[in-house]
């Protein structure tokens, strides 16, 4: 696999695709909400906060686990994140979005990500997405924490 390239992507208003609501869900859901993604969430259970952000509106959480039916939410959805907890439904997720063109990320397999999710800071009017190219995730936090301090102060 080569190095990806850092794309910048306008979400305001647009439909993302979230199968999965747990911790790693959670996480990236945050992060895309502050980036004004109109998000989806498709999960038989969900986190507390997952609760909450759907109680709020500030998401639409479909309770219901992956299926054939659920493909018909894919359509229109910019990119999609499986973070579910068993290989075979992150795979079936995979495959669909597949067949329809869709950009997709596995949070369990790096080599089925069509983008990696980044580690994010932002400060002073500049945003910054860290990648270790898939290879090391502990590094992508390690270096996001350090811009995130360095960009408080500029
Ligand atoms: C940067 C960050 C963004 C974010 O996730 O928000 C991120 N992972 C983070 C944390 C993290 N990841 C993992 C743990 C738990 C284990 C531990 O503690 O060590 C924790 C810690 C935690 O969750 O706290 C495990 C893990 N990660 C991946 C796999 C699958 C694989 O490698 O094949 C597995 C094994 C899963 C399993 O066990 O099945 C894959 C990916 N993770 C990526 C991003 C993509 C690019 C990585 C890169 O740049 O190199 C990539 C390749 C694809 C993608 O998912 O986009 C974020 C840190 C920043 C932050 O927190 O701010
Ligand atoms: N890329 C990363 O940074 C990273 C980090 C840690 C873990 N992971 C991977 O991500 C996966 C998810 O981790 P987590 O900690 O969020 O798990 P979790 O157990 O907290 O959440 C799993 C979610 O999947 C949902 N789910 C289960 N079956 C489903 C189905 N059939 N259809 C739709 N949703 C279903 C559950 O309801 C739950 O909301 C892990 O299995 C691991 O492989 C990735």
């Amino acid at each position: 696999m080569g190095r990806y390239f850092p794309l910048f992507v306008d979400l305001e208003g647009k439909k993302v695709v979230v199968v999965g609501a747990g911790t790693i869900a959670e996480r990236r859901i945050r992060t895309l909400l502050g980036f004004g993604a109109r998000i989806t969430v498709i999960a038989p259970e969900a986190v507390d906060q997952i609760q909450t952000l759907a109680a709020e509106k500030e998401l639409v959480w479909r309770r219901e686990a992956w299926s054939g039916a659920a493909e018909e939410l894919l359509p229109g959805s910019v990119f999609v994140l499986t973070a579910v907890d068993d290989p075979a439904v992150n795979g079936a997720v995979w495959r669909a979005c597949k067949a329809r063109g869709i950009p997709v990320n596995r949070a369990d397999d790096r080599s089925r990500c069509d983008f990696y999710f980044p580690g994010v800071a932002e400060g002073g009017g500049v945003t910054v997405g860290v990648t270790a190219g898939g290879k090391n995730h502990r590094l992508a936090r390690e270096v996001t924490e350090k811009l995130k301090k360095w960009l408080a102060e500029i």
